[in-house]
């Protein structure tokens, strides 16, 4: 039996507020009631350990209206990020490109460049503690659907501000039914021609954001890597196979226990894409802090339902290591760990 916590993972799709466990968000809750900052329900009530049958639905509003609003200063930023660097790095994740819609937080005084500033910071103050030693940690800064064009182009801003000082990449994510504008489009070619940004979309989430016309309108921003990649037509699908080492982020426990697929583990379509020649499958958590998989367990969901050996797993990780963005003297510092498992 493979031991998936020591094992060395890289894990490239992970959303800082969906990644605090709710431990964390509980610690936190008790600081700001005693302080009578908030009037919030515990969070281990509005989000009781072992519920992870959050669907579509009732899945974006706990950002909104629930995490948001207790993750809203710059200490609490702090706190909760160093928390989530602590899990990855406990899991055996050896390297982790994180990612963050940038939020302003007014009413403490705290703009968009300072959260950026402020989850940099604390990545820097954990790779310098003894606990951070193995993990390095890069950003992406996502685009939520729900954003304007004024909106979407000041986090291209802040990518480009940011560039070469911990962030990495560019992403669009945010709520499936919430219709892609498309004048967010040139933002995205925009990003294109920035020189080492990376780029990578959701994509075909749900029916509803799996339409062609949508996602050949993603494709033609010529993404490195795609999120989810659910619900996709055969000629999509065989358009993605031909674009040689695109990477695919694939969430097995966020897609079947938020009811994305149907059928279970089994037929997740992972089961599809991990043998494809020129497509890099990533295994990735999405929000470890809502639906309770840390990538150790991905890991081992993928070897109990798909049949993979210890050969597969080693072989898929190091494989993810292609589409990185984090450059070339990242990918030399974990070809010496990958090869070493
Ligand atoms: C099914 N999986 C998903 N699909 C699409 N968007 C997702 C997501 N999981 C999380 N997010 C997006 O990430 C934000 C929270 O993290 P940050 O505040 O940015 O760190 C949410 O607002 C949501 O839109």
């Amino acid at each position: 039996m493979l031991d998936y916590k020591a094992l060395p993972k890289i894990e490239l799709h992970a959303h800082l507020s969906g990644s605090i466990s709710r431990q964390c968000l509980h610690e936190v809750w008790l600081l700001k009631k005693a302080a009578d900052e908030t009037d919030l329900q515990d969070p281990l009530i509005e989000m009781p350990p072992g519920k992870h049958d959050y669907d579509l639905k009732t899945f974006f509003p706990l950002f909104s209206s629930y995490i948001y609003n207790l993750v809203n200063d710059g200490p609490v930023l702090r706190y909760t990020t160093l928390s989530v660097l602590r899990d990855f790095a406990e899991d055996g994740v050896v390297y982790l490109e994180l990612r963050t819609t940038p939020r302003a937080m007014p009413a403490v005084g705290l703009t968009e460049a300072d959260y950026v500033r402020t989850i940099l910071d604390t990545i820097a103050e954990f790779e310098r503690s003894a606990e951070g030693k193995t993990l390095r940690t890069k950003l992406i800064l996502s685009i939520d659907r729900r954003n304007n064009p004024t909106q979407a182009r000041q986090v291209l801003a802040l990518c480009k501000q940011f560039l070469g000082l911990g962030v990495v990449g560019i992403d669009l994510c945010g709520n499936p039914a919430v219709p892609l504008d498309p004048q967010l489009a040139p933002v995205f070619e925009d990003a294109r021609c920035v020189p080492g940004l990376g780029m990578t979309l959701h994509f075909a989430e749900a029916e509803c954001s799996g339409s062609d016309a949508e996602l050949d309108m993603l494709l033609s921003w010529r993404p490195d890597r795609l999120g989810h990649v659910i619900c996709v037509s055969e000629r999509v699908r065989r358009e993605i196979a031909g674009r040689k080492g695109i990477g695919l982020e694939l969430c097995l426990s966020c897609n079947v226990h938020a009811g994305m697929v149907h059928g279970g583990f089994e037929s997740h379509h992972f089961g599809e894409w991990w043998k494809a020649a020129d497509a890099v499958v990533v295994l990735s958590t999405d929000d470890v802090g809502i639906f309770g998989s840390p990538l150790s367990n991905e890991y081992a969901l993928a070897a109990q339902h798909f049949g993979l050996s210890r050969a597969h797993i080693c072989g898929l990780i190091r494989k993810g290591l292609d589409v990185i963005f984090g450059g070339e003297e990242e990918k030399s510092r974990l070809r010496d760990i990958l090869w070493k498992a």
